[in-house]
């Protein structure tokens, strides 16, 4: 028996085991197992077609696992609804998400609250005290992840006249008014420049600091090497590597697989 006091084992926000999923004879993932470490930033990165969205269709129930589990804080995730999956705090972002337009930006994040609503629908038509009292919350909270974002003087805007970079953090913004436990992100950072970029690691950081989970797809690699306290590193739908970005980045395997996909290092800025 150690002497030493034992360091408690973090506790496991999202766990993959054996995930398989195809697509005619194509393996889009293949017996791919991992952890997310609650509280963690988790970067999953690859080549183009490594499965990297496919395995956030899988844990979201978007299409289901041909076998393999993911448990999610310890449950199993197998059969719920992807409605099931977000109302328990399990919130995703789609790659090709923009805003939605004719919405000003401040209606572009209060969209992401609709599902909390607790006001029947005749309430909120007639207007009772309750509906109205939750509604006035709802706009509070919307305008502190405004300014979260930086973007408080722009509550009125048109969410479609702003710069890419702001309807990537509206995007965000919107995931996190559903109040997230665990929060997956398909390349915010795709299209963004080097201002922009900065702005989102800065936002991924807070959201790490509130105690949310983050498990995030991205080409940027000066993001990745940034914000994330682990990288998972899939290639055609393997999983090839796991641990810190340092570690991965000085992986033999990962190293192969990036020069052959692209020719580059994955330590060169965006990886393709
Ligand atoms: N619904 C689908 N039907 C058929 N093939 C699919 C489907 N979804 C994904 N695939 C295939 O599975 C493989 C993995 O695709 P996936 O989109 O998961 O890769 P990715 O790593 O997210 O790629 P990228 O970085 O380009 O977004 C690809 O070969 C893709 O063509």
């Amino acid at each position: 028996m150690s002497a030493l006091p034992q360091a408690p084992a973090p506790e496991v926000a999202l766990c993959a085991q054996g995930l398989n999923r195809s697509f005619g004879g194509l393996k889009a993932t293949s017996d791919v197992s991992f952890d997310v470490a609650a509280g963690s930033i988790t970067a999953l990165i690859g080549p183009n077609g490594a499965g990297k969205t496919t395995l956030f269709n899988l844990i979201t129930n978007i299409f289901p696992p041909h076998s393999g589990t993911v448990s999610y804080f310890g449950t199993s995730l197998a059969g719920w609804s992807p409605n099931r999956i977000a109302a328990a705090g399990l919130i995703r972002t789609f790659q090709s998400a923009r805003v939605f337009p004719g919405m000003t930006a401040l209606e572009n994040i209060l969209v992401g609250r609709h599902r909390l609503n607790k006001a029947t629908i005749l309430g909120q038509m007639l207007r009772t005290p309750f509906a109205r009292g939750e509604e006035q919350a709802r706009v509070r909270r919307a305008e502190e992840l405004l300014d979260l974002i930086g973007l408080a003087a722009e509550r009125d805007t048109n969410a479609m006249e702003l710069p890419m970079g702001s309807q990537k953090l509206l995007d965000v913004a919107r995931a996190l008014m559903a109040r997230p436990r665990v929060l997956l992100l398909d390349e915010p950072a795709a299209g963004l420049n080097d201002s922009e970029t900065a702005e989102l690691s800065d936002l991924l950081l807070a959201i790490r600091a509130s105690g949310i989970t983050v498990l995030i797809v991205e080409h940027n690699m000066s993001l990745v090497m940034n914000v994330a306290d682990q990288v998972i590193v899939l290639e055609a739908g393997k999983l090839i590597a796991h641990g810190t970005p340092a570690a991965v980045q000085a992986d033999e395997r990962v190293i192969t697989a990036y020069l052959g996909a692209a020719e580059a290092s994955p330590d060169e800025g965006t990886a393709s």
